[in-house]
């Protein structure tokens, strides 16, 4: 058989797409905004336009019709019936400032919440928040919320501006302090109204956006003219449809000092095994991600695959030949792996956070219990040794590396535009890397799970040499 020229290849591919973009229909996924339920509100010019110092050039504003597509990988050797009847491409609001806005700045009073769990760059987030709001549309008025969301209805919020925040980027943790807990969404939209706040930013995880999507509603419900924006935070990066959450990159960077120490460890033992847990409540990217950039692992666990111990194509026997070739063994897992082995009493079982999660036991002290149990059954007279490293919190009571920090600006300046251009009900992240306007509701039901059928565990599988796990 012949085969086509790359030119001819080339061709054809653009033949295709041509063929598939025109027959194309978007499916463009509908934002909430404020005139959906205050039809009389009336637009106005972006202040941008006469800023003393910034002039917006030539394609600076993002026009109503420009969105982000959902996927960006397409097959151009899809058979041509698929061509004549495409499924529509998911597409989202592109995000960026708008010509015309909907709130007079002098009359804005914006709230910034920060809840759930650290993730290095919440302050950034904040910081950027303050600075956009006041730089970029002379909004005096801005507060933060502390302590989550039971702050909106049992604290007085703080007055923030940008002399105050400077320098919170360079702090780890939330200056506006968190919680998990405390979501009363009546007190919490009577707060909202009692305090005259007409823009609320929220920033938190997975249970903080089904919150977020609560209080929209709510305040949807009472006509209220004011916008709710979410920014993601997900050091576990389990929030689907984003590529993933401001702080991810810095965990899995200091995630590697662990893993360096444990394979030191490892290595300078006698059967040495160097074993760490990461985060990741019920998806292992962190422990995933970790292990493709250390290469040191032998052997990675998450709570998306089932491992077992004993027996042929177990755990034991694996470290097992590890220990015989190399001296050492380094495990890496995720905090969710294995929970349904860990014996747990009735207690246990019941045991949730003040947020509803269910309480973890300790899969780094079960698993260095049950291979201390094993070696000492199986060679007593050898010797062994298992160095456990729990990072939990270090990996994310830091700072954002540069990477995040930048990442949080843009998610933050992106929220603003969304807000002051009357979006409401939404979410601002990037999606394929372009940054997007996704309604809340759909963010707060999108898990973002580790798909261990693509090639990213494939990667795993070839970095570790690990075995599948598939009892025989
Ligand atoms: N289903 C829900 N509806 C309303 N609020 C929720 C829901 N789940 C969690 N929350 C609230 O969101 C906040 C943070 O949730 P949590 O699960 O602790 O962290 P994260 O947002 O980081 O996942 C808490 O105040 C919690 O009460
Ligand atoms: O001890 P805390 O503060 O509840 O946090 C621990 C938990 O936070 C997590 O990072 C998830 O937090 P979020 O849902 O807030 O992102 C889990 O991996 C971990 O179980
Ligand atoms: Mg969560």
């Amino acid at each position: 058989m012949a085969l086509a020229s790359p030119e001819a290849t080339n061709l054809n591919i653009a033949k295709t797409l041509g063929k598939s973009l025109s027959s194309c229909s978007a499916n463009i996924q509908k934002l909430p905004h404020l005139t959906d339920y205050l039809p009389n509100l009336k637009p106005l010019p972006n202040p941008l336009e006469k800023n003393p110092l910034y002039h917006p050039p030539a394609g600076f504003y993002i026009n109503q019709s420009e969105v982000v597509l959902r996927h960006i990988v397409l097959d151009p050797s899809a058979d041509s019936e698929a061509l004549s009847s495409p499924t529509p491409q998911l597409a989202y609001t592109r995000a960026g400032p708008r010509r015309q806005i909907f709130f007079e700045p002098k009359d804005i009073k914006a709230a910034i919440v920060t809840c759930g769990g650290l993730c290095p760059g919440m302050n950034t987030v904040i910081r950027e928040l303050v600075v956009g709001l006041w730089e970029l549309y002379e909004v005096r008025q801005i507060y933060g919320v502390t302590a989550g969301y039971r702050g909106f209805y049992s604290r007085d919020p703080i007055e923030l501006n940008p002399k105050l925040v400077h320098n919170w980027h360079k702090k780890g943790g939330t200056v506006l302090e968190t919680s998990r807990g405390g979501f009363d969404l009546k007190k919490i939209v009577d707060a909202i109204e009692h305090h005259g706040f007409n823009q609320v930013y929220i920033i938190g995880g997975d249970g903080t956006m089904r919150g977020a999507v609560n209080i929209f509603d709510e305040i949807r419900h009472r006509k209220l003219n004011i916008g709710v924006v979410g920014i993601p935070k997900t050091v576990d990066n389990d929030i689907g449809i984003i590529d993933r959450s401001f702080g991810f990159q810095t965990a899995v960077e200091m995630a590697q000092q662990a893993i360096n120490a444990a394979h030191i460890e490892a290595e300078s033992a006698v059967n040495g095994i160097g074993l760490v847990k990461l985060m990741g409540r019920s998806t292992g990217h962190i422990t995933l991600h970790a292990t493709l950039s250390s290469r040191d692992v032998d052997c990675c666990l998450i709570p998306e695959t089932s491992f077992y111990l004993e027996g042929k194509g177990g755990l034991f026997e694996f470290l097992e030949k590890r220990l015989k070739e190399n001296g050492h063994a380094v495990l890496v897992v995720a905090e969710g792996a294995g929970q349904d082995m860990i014996p747990r009493t009735d207690a246990q079982k019941e045991q949730r956070d003040e947020s509803g999660n269910l309480v973890f036991l300790d899969v780094g002290a079960w698993l260095k219990s049950e291979l201390n149990n094993w070696w000492t059954r199986d060679h007593p007279n050898e010797l062994f040794t298992v160095k456990y490293i729990d990072p939990t919190y270090m990996i994310r009571a830091v700072p954002a590396n540069a990477t995040d920090n930048l990442y949080c600006t843009l998610v933050a300046h992106s929220a603003i535009h969304g807000v002051m251009a009357g979006y409401t009900g939404f979410v601002s992240g990037p999606i394929n890397g372009n940054y997007a306007y996704i309604p809340v509701e759909e963010v707060a039901q999108a898990r973002n799970e580790v798909d261990v059928q693509d090639h990213k565990w494939a990667w795993v599988r070839s970095v570790t040499n690990q075995p599948d796990f598939v009892k025989p």
